[in-house]
This record gives C-alpha cells, structure tokens and sequence, in this order.
C-alpha cells in the first residue's frame, strides 16, 4: 500500500495533515522525527511531509531530523517549522519576523504541479513569527505573502510552504496536499476505510486463536463498530457487556441492547446503576465524579469478567488519535490533556484488540455505515463516559439527573424535527443550582435553570455555539417548562471553546 509519512514536531495541526490527505485517499501515517528515517525508507512510502511545531529552529534543543533524511531521494514537504527546518538545513536562513497570524494572501509567482488549480493569489491561513530570510542555495521562490516573506519554494522534489494547507481556512490547502502527493510523489493508490474490512476481520481472526474475547459496548460508534467486526471475526466466542450506570440518557439502554440482539450479538446487560447513584450523591467537584465513575466503572466490569472464564482477550475502541495522544511529542505543548476516562484498565491481565487504532472517527462512521449499522449508530453524538453526571453543576442529586435526562431529550426531538440533530457536533441540556422565580398557573414557584447548549465542531477541540433558529429554541423552551414543572427557566449557552468548553464539567 501506498503512504505518505508525516514528521510530527508538536503542530497541533499535524493530525490534520494527515486527515486531509486520508479524506482524499492518500493513505498517511504520523510518525516522529526519531523514527522518520528508518520508515521513510520503505519501499512504500512515497514522500515524508514535516510538520509545523511551537519551537523555532535556532533553538537549542529544537526539535530536527537526521541529515540522512535529505539523502533517501524521495519528495520532502515542510510545513510552517518543517519549511524552516528545510531551509535552516540546507543552509539558508531562519530569523524571527513580524509574525503572521490567520487569513493572509499570498501570490504564485512559479507554476508549478505542487499550485495546479491554485489562482495567482489565494487566501491561506498562517500561524508564525519566524520566516525564511533566504532560501538555501538552489531553492527557487514560488509565492509570497502580502508580507513580502517567503511563502512557498522548492528546489527539486523538495518542497516548503510557510502557510498551513492543513487547516479548512487556507481553501485551496486540500488540493496542495493532494497535488503533492499525486503528482509530485506520484501516489496512485485510492484508500477508503471501508476497503479495509475484510482485512481487520482477517487480523482479528488470526489474533484471537483461541478463548473469547469481551468487548465493552458503550452504544457509542467506536464499540459498536468494534463489536460487530469481533463478532464477525469469531462468532459467538465475542461477549459483549454493556454497563448501565444509571446516567445514560432516556431510552439509551434499551436501545444498545436491541440494536446488538438484532445484529446477532448478545448483550450481557449489567445493571450497576444503584451502585453509581448512591456513590454520587451530594458530590459536587467534577473531578471527584468522574473519579467515582470511574473506579465504580473498573469495580464492575471486574466482578463481570469473573463470569467469563474463558476470556483470553479485550477489545477496545482505541482510535488512530489516542494512539498518537498517548506516544507525546517531543516539543509538542500540551494545550489540553485529553480526558477520556482512558477506557477500560489496561491493568486487566488480558490481551488488548484494538481494530480501530489505525482509524480517524469521520473514518470509523463511514466503516459503520459500510457495515450496515443505522444511522442512530453511524451519527450518534459523542457522549461523555461519565453521561449525565457531568452536566450536572454542584451536588449530585437524583432531581436533577431526571431534569436533564428529559431536557435533553426534548432537546434531541426538537432538533431531529428540525433536521438540525445529525448537523451538529453535540446538542445537550444542563442543570445546576441556582433558581429562578416563576408564575405557573397564577401561582408563584420558584424553580431550577435549564441551559442548552448546541455546539458545532469538527474534532471537539474548538468548538462554535449553533445559530439555532429563534422558533427552534422557543419550541425547546416551552416544552421544557411545560413538561419538567420544575423548571422555571431555560437560557442558550452562547461562549465558544476556547474560553469555555463543551460539557460544563
Ligand atoms: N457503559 C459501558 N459499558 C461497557 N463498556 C463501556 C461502557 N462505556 C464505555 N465502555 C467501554 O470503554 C471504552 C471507552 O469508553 P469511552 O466512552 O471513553 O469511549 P469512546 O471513545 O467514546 O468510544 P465509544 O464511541 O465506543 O463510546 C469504550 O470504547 C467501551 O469499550
Ligand atoms: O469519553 C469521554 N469521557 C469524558 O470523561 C468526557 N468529558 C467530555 N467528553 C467529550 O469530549 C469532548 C470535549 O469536551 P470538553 O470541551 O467539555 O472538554 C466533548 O465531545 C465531550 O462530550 C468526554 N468524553
Ligand atoms: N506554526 C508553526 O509551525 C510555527 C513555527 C515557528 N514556531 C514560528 O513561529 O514561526
Ligand atoms: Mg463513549
């Protein structure tokens, strides 16, 4: 198969690098500037892409690849720190400038295959104060910013661009990276994730010889997707144990385990929500909830595997991105420590099966989709491992989950009505303490504050508030004080992240 290999020097937008190309077929891997020399050498690797980092390549300490790199003969592109690493490398000059920080013109000067498609001048998307004060020797200038810094060069199969084509603000940054890889690399190859099943079910059979094998099913794509491609692999040795710790969301429960049965994979349905429920009570430090989830959580699914002697193995939904989480990059700065509850113990003395570890979720949708799972499944939002708890500001209490389990259920229909649910990237609602006085019925009642909260994202780490139409909220609004008597108020969450975050807590 066919690749591209990035350098990851701690961008945060290497991952993306990557994501683009995959979107367009162009099978790509990250790897780290320790090990880029030995894998850029395989036959199958095409080209090597360095990405963008927060270091400046006249730093002591900055983040490099070897010289050998250069040497291998296969096409070279640098994005932002990767083009000043090229130029720093090869002799040229790197100095600190007067930055340029988002949407930026810049203009071709060179045709070339790398700008096919491009106009003479095109909006791109910039994040540096460093530049290239003199390519290297050979190097030729393509484009210039409106700055007058060096925006693109090249000299052979070796590429620079100061701009990042990874991100949807530079437009026309898709089809560069594509150009580069099918007309400078000359990739050929067309990946689709869902080729790839028939492959991931022959792995799996080859590693699970013999035993079984459990997954946990959350009813989230990822287990889901895991879950019918184990049991597609090996038959009735797959267990499934779906955990019900009282905070899913109304009906949730119900529907995992009819959706499995009915794809011919039982269910071993644990109802541990007592145990949650009453460990929670009164808590009010997010952290100390999730905390609690979280052992509660390892406690349960311990005494279940007690009931599965044979069980030689584990299978999770680790995605391509927590794999690459987990491996931390030299330089990289840590802007947020990603809080997925980390899945199940890695201390559980069984094998882990991880299918899903090459893939990006939009991937694993579409691997969902290619396995005939409905679209509840294929687009459902994700849902925090703790559940409701989380949405749930100050003291735990049994009042306000029921709140929020029927507000946001009011919330899901209004939006499905409007053909606004699968659109958006989480649609939620939220309770806390404070309260407000109302007049039901000519009477006065003092009541609690529902928000909802409607985000847009693409990956979860920014995040923008959903322009809902005015009838769409009052719809929610209405429903919400009508049918929950004891909300006297429901407000719209209108910060985006950053500041704010998605899930209150
Ligand atoms: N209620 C549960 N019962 C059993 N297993 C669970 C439950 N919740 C989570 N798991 C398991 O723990 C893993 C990690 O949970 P988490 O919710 O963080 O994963 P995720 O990345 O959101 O994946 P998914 O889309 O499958 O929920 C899941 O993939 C699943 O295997
Ligand atoms: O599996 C999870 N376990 C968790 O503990 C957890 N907390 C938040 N989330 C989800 O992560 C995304 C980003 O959330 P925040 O903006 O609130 O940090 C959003 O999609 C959140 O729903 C979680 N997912
Ligand atoms: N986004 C980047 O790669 C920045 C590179 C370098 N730190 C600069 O500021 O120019
Ligand atoms: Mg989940």
């Amino acid at each position: 198969m066919e690749r591209i290999v990035v350098v990851n020097f701690g961008g945060q937008y290497a991952h993306l690098i990557a994501r683009r190309l995959r979107e367009r077929g162009v099978y790509t891997e990250i790897v780290t500037p320790e090990d880029a020399v030995e894998i850029a050498k395989a036959p199958d690797v095409k080209a090597i892409i360095l990405s963008g980092g927060p270091s400046s390549v006249y730093q002591e300490g900055a983040p490099d690849v070897p010289d050998e790199l250069f040497a291998i003969g296969k096409p070279i592109l640098g994005i932002c720190y990767g083009h000043q690493l090229i130029a720093k490398k090869l002799g040229g000059l790197v100095r600190r400038g007067k930055g340029e920080y988002g949407k930026t013109l810049v203009r071709v000067l060179v045709n070339d295959h790398i700008f096919d498609t491009w106009e003479s001048e095109e909006i791109v998307w910039m994040s540096h104060s460093d530049y290239v004060a003199q390519p290297p020797e050979g190097f030729t200038i393509l484009a210039v910013s409106e700055n007058g810094y060096v925006a693109a060069m090249k000299k052979d199969y070796i590429y620079g661009v100061q701009f990042h084509p990874e991100v949807v603000h530079t437009p026309k940054g898709g089809v560069l990276l594509e150009n580069f890889a099918r007309k400078i690399a000359g990739v050929k190859h067309v990946w689709k994730p869902e080729d790839q099943i028939g492959k991931l079910i022959e792995e799996i059979r080859k590693e699970v010889k013999d035993g079984d094998i459990i997954i946990g099913v959350s009813g989230g794509v990822d287990s889901t997707v895991v879950a019918v491609l184990v049991h597609m692999a090996v038959g009735e040795r797959a267990k499934a144990v779906f955990i019900d710790h009282g905070l899913f969301r109304e009906g949730e429960p119900e529907q995992v385990v009819k959706l499995l049965n009915s794809l011919g994979i039982k269910v071993y349905y644990v109802d541990a929500r007592e145990r949650f429920l009453k460990r929670l009570e009164g808590v009010s430090d997010c952290e100390e909830k999730r905390r609690i989830i979280g052992e509660t959580f390892a406690e349960v699914f311990t005494e279940t595997l007690s009931k599965f002697p044979e069980v030689k193995y584990l299978a999770q939904g680790t995605l391509y991105p927590d794999v690459i989480e987990s491996g931390a990059v030299k330089g990289a700065d840590k802007i947020k420590s990603h809080h997925n509850v980390g899945g199940l113990p890695r201390w559980f003395n069984l094998k882990l099966i991880e299918p899903l570890r090459e893939f990006y979720k939009d991937e694993v949708r579409k691997l969902a989709r290619a396995l005939g799972l409905p679209d509840e499944v294929v687009y459902r939002h994700p849902f925090p491992g703790p559940g409701l708890a989380v949405r749930i500001i100050g003291p735990f209490t049994r009042e306000k989950l029921e709140i929020v389990r029927k507000a946001t259920k009011i919330i899901e229909e209004e939006l499905e009505k409007g053909g606004i649910l699968r659109k958006v990237w989480q649609a939620f609602a939220v309770v806390g303490d404070d309260k407000w006085v109302g007049v039901k019925g000519d009477r006065r009642t003092v009541g609690y504050i529902v928000t909802i909260r409607v985000v847009e994202s693409e990956d979860a780490m920014t995040a923008d508030w959903s322009r809902l139409p005015y009838e769409v909220i009052e719809r929610i609004s209405t429903r919400i004080t009508s049918e929950i008597p004891q909300v006297t108020m429901v407000t719209y969450a209108v910060t985006t992240k950053p500041p704010s975050t998605i899930e209150p807590c």
